[in-house]
């Protein structure tokens, strides 16, 4: 599988993913500015992706800066932070990921300007390899939940390439189907940006793990079939009563499988988790243009001057959502305690 995000000398390689699946092209971004344009362009998208590519970012950032002590050179990472933590207001990670790159540099004030941005290019990376490691363990909480001959239905992309690599919800089909269980997986195409046509089913097709493609509304008719057993999704924030936000039309297949008793698990890091939030109702969901919806692939598909709504996200209420599977375990209602409680285990 073909490396989501790199970083070597300067530059930070992202797979483009507005291209896949038609062209398998690479974006160079050489300063936190082209880094921050590919988040809000969705090059790169995907909430743990979106926070890696904040910290490789900031690393750029932090080198370009020409400052020879501390507090000048602090002050203008701040402001290159602020800017870059405008690009997706949904997903946590991007905010999780500068304030821990942020809390680095505090920590290695006492250090030269050179030292603390070797130290920053350090801890980008290992941000990156703990985020494997991290969808690894995921996987393997996650898969304990999927029975043998399981249809698994997802939406949207939260694969390899929502990730540094693995993924959430597809590391969970990836650690089923390593540990021996013979698994397939409906796609959803996720409208408006098909994140599952163009991306799920193309890395799950890469991997040779059995998937079909099924348009949004076709989801209700499988269930009423019993043809999906089992739901699972990423996250893009979790509030601390267990409301998730995720791709919009998640909802709707949430309140579906309650409807026909199949369990709905979402797939998340930690690092997704906003315990500050009490509830989803705080989460600030991105308006994205109202192109991608009068659109498809670039072409017209409504009336010119029609208005159209773009909420990217939606929020899936706790009492829809069976578990939560995390790097640390996997946390059931009521979340308030059991989120809690994961977030402060190590
Ligand atoms: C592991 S990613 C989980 C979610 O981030 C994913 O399902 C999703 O909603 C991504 O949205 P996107 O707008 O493509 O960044």
């Amino acid at each position: 599988m073909v490396k989501t995000i790199e970083y070597m000398d300067g530059v930070v390689r992202m797979i483009d993913q507005t291209r896949l699946p038609s062209e398998t092209v690479f974006v160079d971004c050489k300063t936190i500015e082209d880094v921050g344009e590919a988040i809000r362009g969705m090059v790169i998208r995907g909430a743990p992706a979106i926070g890696v590519a904040a910290a490789m970012g900031i690393s750029l950032g932090a080198n370009a800066i020409d400052a020879a002590d501390y507090n000048t050179f602090m002050a203008q990472l701040e402001q290159q932070c602020a800017k870059l933590g405008q690009a997706r207001p949904t997903a946590v990670n991007l905010k999780w990921a500068i304030d821990r790159m942020l809390t680095v540099t505090k920590a290695h004030s006492h250090l030269s300007v050179s030292d603390i941005k070797q130290r920053l290019k350090q801890e980008a990376m290992a941000i990156y390899t703990e985020d494997i490691a991290t969808n690894e363990k995921m996987g393997g909480f996650g898969q304990s939940l999927i029975e043998d001959n399981s249809t698994i239905l997802t939406h949207c992309n939260a694969g390899a390439l929502a990730t540094a690599g693995f993924g959430t919800a597809l590391g969970v089909v990836r650690a089923a189907v390593n540990a021996g269980k013979n698994v397939r997986v409906l796609a959803n195409e996720t409208r408006p940006f098909l994140q599952g046509a163009r991306l799920t089913a193309w890395e799950l097709k890469e991997d040779n793990i059995p998937v079909k493609l099924i348009t949004d509304n076709m989801c209700g008719h499988f269930m009423r079939k019993q043809e999906i057993d089992v739901v699972v999704v990423g996250a893009d924030r979790i509030a601390a009563n267990g409301d998730v936000a995720n791709k919009i039309g998640t909802y709707m297949v949430a309140v579906m499988a309650r409807q026909h008793g199949i369990p709905f698990y979402v797939a998340a890091p930690v690092s997704t988790l906003d315990l500050t939030l009490a509830s989803g109702d705080a989460i600030p969901i991105e308006e994205r243009s109202a192109e991608e919806v009068v659109t498809l692939n670039k072409q017209r598909i409504a009336p010119e001057g029609v208005d159209a709504s773009h909420p990217a996200f939606d929020v899936t209420p706790n009492e829809f959502v069976t578990a939560i599977i995390t790097e640390r375990g996997i946390a059931r209602p009521p979340y308030t305690e059991s989120l809690k409680a994961l977030a402060g285990a190590s």
